[in-house]
């Protein structure tokens, strides 16, 4: 995962200032200084980085805090606070309301995943009851009409564009597809508008233009992209941002907010094992909210963003509520209480985790203690008894999959059935502040300020029992 690195840094640096006898102003500093470097080796813009240690000195002033005060906890805080600044701009994304007519056009550099984050955005609509409809006004790409094309008709969105001319010195009215000529589109700004008003008159109520990639220095392509802004006239501009971006992030962040009016953001790749620093930096240049992360190349690889879960995650605090919904979106409603039976007996067995699928990392990953960057760790250094070696070749025979497969699959079982041991929820669903504590391994749980902290956490998170 992007930014696992970045986590794993942070939360060493927090357990070993929280292992310190007494909080002092040297221990603090060194604790600073730790996540400083890790911030800049994760490309972090330089001044952000700067600016977070002046914030978080000046919130924590050792002269001003009283005895009795609890340092540790003050300066956990702070720092947590700071980072969800650095995402957070502060003003909610516009909301798209039902029964009125929104476009929302995307923009980005070039290969950061707009035609895919498009088809994301409107099936994930979609499911939502709205109806959306996808616009190509990528004329610049060879292929990117074909692209949106093919994976429109697989979500079942109406579509709209044409397959792009030569740009550049010659522009062709004709193409051949399939032996027939078809009439080509180079202005994308036509398209654009042709499109919205085809899906306007057939009362879809979410147009989505895709438009092409480009970096500041093209200037020409920049003056296209508001051409294509103020033709349509959108009701949100959405920028599309690979998370592997790196120092260059910021600047070229800034000259899209420039140019368009950047309302959200949605930062792709997230499965990725970039640094991510730079993808921060840019989110903070765009002063706007990032609204989805992109976490695979599969159209329902879409997460919806909450700042402070995903901090609170990255931190290895975990994050309950997201680690709840996604069970709750991948576990079949007429499945649910043979699970929760399971769950409540703190067994979980390996039909019910195929029945779940590889998604189910994902969701114990969101788990304190279980980050990115332990996990397969852990699964390296297992050792499965249950399973020996003429039963896992029968299997990988089978299923015709190769051996290593079946054992990687087993391994993944493994794990997950241990962590779902351990954190044991009732069988209404609730996961109360006990379960949790004997959940945790010991140092997380100090990290978190004890008992107290751990309740607080979880109130905070959304209740003192969370619900499946
Ligand atoms: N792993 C992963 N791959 C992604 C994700 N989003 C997009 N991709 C991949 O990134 C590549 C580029 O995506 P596109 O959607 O074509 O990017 P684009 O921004 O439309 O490209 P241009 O039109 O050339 O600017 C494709 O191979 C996608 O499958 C994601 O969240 N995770």
């Amino acid at each position: 995962m992007v930014l696992a690195q970045l986590g794993g840094s942070i939360s060493r640096a927090l357990q070993q200032m929280s292992n310190a006898t007494m909080i002092d102003e040297k221990v603090l500093n060194d604790c600073l200084n730790d996540i400083t470097r890790a911030l800049l080796q994760s490309d972090v813009q330089f001044k952000l980085v700067g600016d977070m240690q002046t914030n978080i000195k000046k919130i924590v002033n050792f002269d001003d805090l009283a005895a009795g005060h609890n340092k540790r906890k003050i300066i956990q805080q702070a720092i947590f606070n700071e980072l969800c600044k650095i995402l957070d701009p502060g003003k909610p994304a516009f909301t798209l309301k039902k029964g009125e007519t929104s476009v929302v056009m995307f923009v980005g550099l070039q290969g950061s995943g707009k035609t895919t984050t498009c088809t994301k955005y409107a099936h994930y609509h979609q499911k939502k009851g709205w109806k959306p409809a996808l616009v190509c006004a990528d004329t610049f790409r060879a292929g990117a009409f074909d692209q949106l094309k093919q994976n429109a008709t697989k979500a079942k969105i109406p579509f709209y564009g044409r397959p792009n001319g030569l740009r550049g010195n010659f522009i062709t009215d004709f193409v051949m597809i399939d032996q027939e000529l078809v009439y080509t589109e180079s202005d994308p700004v036509r398209i654009a508008v042709e499109g919205v008003e085809r899906f306007k008159k057939e009362n879809c109520d979410l147009i989505i233009v895709d438009t092409s990639g480009r970096h500041k220095q093209e200037a020409a392509l920049f003056e296209e992209m508001c051409q294509v802004s103020e033709a349509t006239k959108p009701d949100l501009v959405i920028f599309v941002m690979d998370s592997s971006i790196g120092q260059a992030a910021f600047d070229q962040a800034q000259a899209f907010k420039q140019s368009v009016a950047v309302g959200a953001v949605i930062v792709t790749k997230m499965d990725g094992h970039a640094k991510g620093g730079g993808a921060l930096s840019a989110v903070a240049a765009t002063k706007s909210p990032v609204i989805f992360i992109g976490t695979g190349e599969l159209t329902d690889e879409f997460e919806v963003f909450d700042v402070k879960p995903f901090v609170s995650r990255l931190l290895g605090m975990g994050d309950f509520s997201g680690f709840m919904d996604k069970i709750h979106e991948i576990v079949p409603m007429d499945q649910q209480a043979e699970l929760l039976q399971e769950l409540s007996e703190g067994t979980f067995t390996l039909r019910n985790f195929l029945k779940m699928g590889p998604i189910v990392l994902e969701a114990i990953s969101m788990l304190p203690g279980a980050s990115q960057e332990l996990m397969p760790k852990e699964l390296d250094s297992s050792n499965l008894k249950l399973m020996n070696e003429s039963r896992i070749m029968r299997i990988a025979r089978g299923c015709g999959r190769p051996v290593r497969d079946v054992m990687e699959m087993l391994e993944k079982y493994k794990t997950t059935a241990k962590t779902w041991k351990r954190l044991k929820i009732s069988k209404k669903g609730d996961m109360n502040a006990q379960n949790m504590r004997n959940a945790l391994p010991p140092d997380m749980l100090r990290q978190l300020g004890g008992m107290g902290g751990l309740q607080n956490l979880m109130k905070q998170m959304g209740g003192g029992a969370l619900r499946i």
